[in-house]
């Protein structure tokens, strides 16, 4: 990759981000990090990533800029910047619950913008990223997606459903991980300890994640292939969904989609 990255907001998403990127061999020389507390990027700064809390400075270095800062915080930023920002520059928001119209309102020299909606399994190379622009040129969709390709995977949505990304692709590493820390609770009640129950309950996610993946079956069909007729599989699940398991999970999303706006 050719281009200067900036990342504006060096938090855990935009930490994730700088380190997905580094451990694909980008270069740390072409790589900025902002924040106000640059004591806690010295883990990039002793890797040769150029660490500042002067964002005006870092875009102006960088041809591709990523906004990474709370909702709160982006048009503070944007006006911070807005007298560096060329034409030439694509601006990658990862903020959720801020348009590339908003954007564009603060900014007056029209640069490509882009929001991206990646989740923080960037930082070992396994997002989903969403991306999303208005009107951009092909050259510029590929360079945004080559940058993202490099943290796992991409889809190219349309705006309208970059909410929709946030929960199901950004939440949902949160719900994965509460899942997960079920399994290990139980498998620890049924008689094995942490560590143990640990390895088991990550590697049968994965491997269950791969079989989807890998093979683009239905869960239904592979969990047909698990639960013997009278026996303790489909015992077990269906006193999970007696528990509303399913239930929870549909209300959750949709009670995290309805708090996505303040
Ligand atoms: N966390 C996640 O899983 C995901 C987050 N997002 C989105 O990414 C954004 C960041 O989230 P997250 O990383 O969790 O938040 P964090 O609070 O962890 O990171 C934001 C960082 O921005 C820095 N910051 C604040 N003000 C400025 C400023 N003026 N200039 C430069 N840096 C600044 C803060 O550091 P300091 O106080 O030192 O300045 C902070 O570390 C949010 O908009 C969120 O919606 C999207 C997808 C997933
Ligand atoms: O919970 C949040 O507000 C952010 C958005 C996506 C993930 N975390």
């Amino acid at each position: 990759m050719k281009n200067n990255i900036a990342i504006i907001g060096g938090g855990n998403l935009g930490q994730a981000i700088g380190s997905g990127l580094l451990s694909q061999g980008f270069s740390a020389k072409k790589l900025t990090i902002t924040r106000h507390k640059t004591e806690l990027l010295s883990k990039f700064k002793t890797l040769g990533v150029h660490v500042t809390s002067n964002n005006a400075e870092a875009v102006k270095e960088a041809d591709v800029i990523i906004i990474a800062v709370k909702p709160y915080k982006i048009e503070s930023v944007l006006k911070e910047i807005q007298p560096e920002v060329k034409k030439e520059h694509l601006l990658i928001s990862v903020v959720s619950d801020y348009s590339i119209k908003e954007i564009n309102a603060h900014l007056t020299s029209s640069p490509t913008v882009f929001r991206a909606m990646p989740n923080t399994a960037s930082s070992v190379n396994e997002s989903m990223t969403c991306i999303a622009s208005n009107n951009a040129k092909t050259k510029d969709e590929t360079v945004v997606k080559s940058i993202f390709d490099a943290l796992g995977t991409t889809i190219r949505i349309d705006e309208s459903l970059m909410d929709a990304a946030t929960v199901l692709g950004a939440c949902g590493v949160a719900y994965v991980l509460r899942f997960i820390r079920g399994m290990i609770q139980g498998g620890i009640e049924i008689g094995f300890d942490a560590k143990t129950a640990t390895d088991i309950a990550t590697q049968t996610v994965k491997g269950a994640s791969e079989l989807l993946l890998q093979q683009g079956n239905h869960p239904e069909a592979e969990i047909d292939k698990v639960t013997t007729p009278k026996g303790c599989t489909i015992a077990g699940l269906n006193e999970m969904e007696h528990g509303g398991f399913s239930s929870a999970l549909i209300k959750g999303i949709k009670t995290s989609y309805d708090n996505i706006s303040d």
